[in-house]
């Protein structure tokens, strides 16, 4: 064993002490390094990077790894075990050594103005469970998170209705702020995007479209959800194609997510689309069984500070091996057998999960809109809670997805007032009935709402 391997813990612990790498950055990037040998005639370190476990392709060794991490390590090794590595050479396989470029530099300095806007503060890279079928889009993302606007522009995360794409981008821009307070974030759906550009069309006037566009390009990273929709809407796509120029010309960092890789957007622009194409393209797929035990026990142990319920494990794997589809049916799943539970003073056992279920998992079942699945799903929409739609606030903000979600119950399931009610927090049916018909009445004249309607109503049913 050579000085540096001996060595390597404490190498290892004064990168995040003195260098303020995050634990989360330690443990992707460099707890799955190994030291292969050091050549003292060269000063030369040779070191193995398991790509398939870390589960990146080599290019990120250059672009990322070498970039970020050489210089940190060339001192800290210098000074622990006075070794002056002249170079590091990074290597994939055991005996084949490739050599990677080392003369890089760290450039994390950023404008700085603090906008913290519309963040989930749950969705952090500590409360995202990296399995398969994320691992790519999860090591993309912490990338750009350690450094906005360098390498990866704009980085594009795909994939299928509630696999965790918002859950991602959302994580990046907690770790910036975390890291940097002064960047300037911005997290914005494409809904509210194209609301907000048209209410600066209807306004007329040069002021407000001026302070749209001002909002848009004055900022260092820009993350947009759900580019899909603004698909099809021709002033939306100009507008933002004109930011997006603006932005990735001043180097600042765009994140966009999407239900599909910009090759198959049919109406996309062709413009639009290789831009999308220029940085990197990252999907996520569904979770496999191991993925899905994993984050119902990571949920169980989030919630259970706060509601103290404890679920042994035949029950996560009754729910893992019968809700395959997303992870957002996956904790509608967990929230009915909690809240039967809770209810109805039982204990959960599988037979109570198999009961609060049993609509959920019909045999053949095609993926059934039920009225739980529209109340997460509105709450998700809004970034409130379940139990604020359910309690008694009056504010806007809660009154509006409330109704909403009593509309969405009742155009979209055949469930009866009466029990809609229930569902909301135990209220009347008349409470549901008045819901229904305000937002029926308001949908007529408001574009902004018909909008917002259109895009729950397509998270709820992507086909
Ligand atoms: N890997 C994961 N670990 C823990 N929780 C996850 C993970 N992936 C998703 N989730 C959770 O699943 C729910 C849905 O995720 P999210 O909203 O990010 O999906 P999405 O892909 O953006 O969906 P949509 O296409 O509908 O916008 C969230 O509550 C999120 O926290």
């Amino acid at each position: 064993m050579n000085i540096i391997e001996e060595k390597w813990d404490s190498v290892v612990d004064t990168l995040s002490t003195e260098f303020g790498f995050s634990p989360i950055s330690i443990n992707t990037w460099i707890k799955p390094l190994q030291v292969q040998r050091y050549d003292s005639d060269e000063g030369t370190l040779f070191i193995y990077v398991p790509i398939d476990e870390m589960g990146i392709n080599e290019d990120f060794i250059n672009s990322y790894i070498n970039k970020k991490f050489t210089t940190p390590l060339r001192s800290t090794i210098a000074e622990l075990t006075g070794l002056d590595c002249t170079k590091i050479v990074y290597t994939v396989e055991q005996n084949v050594v490739k050599e990677a470029d080392s003369s890089s530099n760290t450039d994390n300095s950023f404008n700085n103005i603090l906008e913290k806007a519309n963040l989930n503060p749950e969705y952090t890279f500590e409360n995202f469970v990296v399995g398969s079928n994320n691992k790519f889009a999860h090591a993309a993302s912490l990338a750009v998170a350690e450094s906005p606007g360098e390498i990866y522009n704009p980085l594009f995360l795909y994939g299928g209705v509630g696999l965790g794409k918002t859950h991602l981008m959302h994580s990046i821009a907690h770790f910036i702020l975390e890291n940097n307070p002064q960047t300037r974030v911005l997290y914005v759906t494409s809904e509210s995007f194209t609301n907000e550009l048209i209410e600066a069309i209807r306004n007329g006037n040069n002021t407000a479209m001026t302070k749209f566009r001002e909002k848009y390009r004055n900022i260092d990273v820009l993350l947009i959800d759900d580019i899909q929709f603004i698909i099809g809407k021709e002033s939306t796509q100009e507008e933002f194609f004109h930011t997006f120029n603006d932005l990735h010309g001043a180097k600042k960092q765009i994140i966009i997510s999407s239900d599909k890789p910009p090759k198959e957007i049919a109406t996309l622009e062709g413009r639009l689309k290789s831009r999308f194409e220029w940085g990197l393209i990252a999907d996520i797929s569904s979770p496999d069984y191991e993925t899905r035990m994993a984050i119902l026990r990571k949920k169980e142990e989030r919630d259970s500070k706060e509601k103290g319920y404890h679920l042994d494990d035949e029950v996560i794997q009754y729910i893992a091996t019968n809700i395959k589809s997303n992870i957002r049916e996956l904790e509608g799943a967990l929230n009915r057998i909690t809240a039967m539970s809770s209810l109805e003073h039982r204990e959960i056992t599988v037979e109570l999960a198999q009961e609060a279920l049993k609509d959920m998992i019909s045999p053949n079942a095609k993926r059934e809109i039920t009225p739980d699945l529209i109340l997460l799903t509105v709450a998700e929409h809004f970034h409130i809670k379940t139990d604020d739609i359910k309690g008694s606030k009056r504010s806007a903000d809660i009154v509006i997805p409330r109704q909403i979600a009593m509309y969405l119950c009742r155009e979209m399931t055949s469930t009866p007032l009466k029990a809609i009610g229930k569902l909301m927090g135990n209220r009347d049916h008349t409470t549901v009935l008045h819901g229904v018909e305000k937002i029926s009445k308001e949908i007529e004249t408001s574009d902004d709402l018909k909008n917002t309607i259109d895009i729950i109503k397509k998270k709820l049913n992507p086909n």
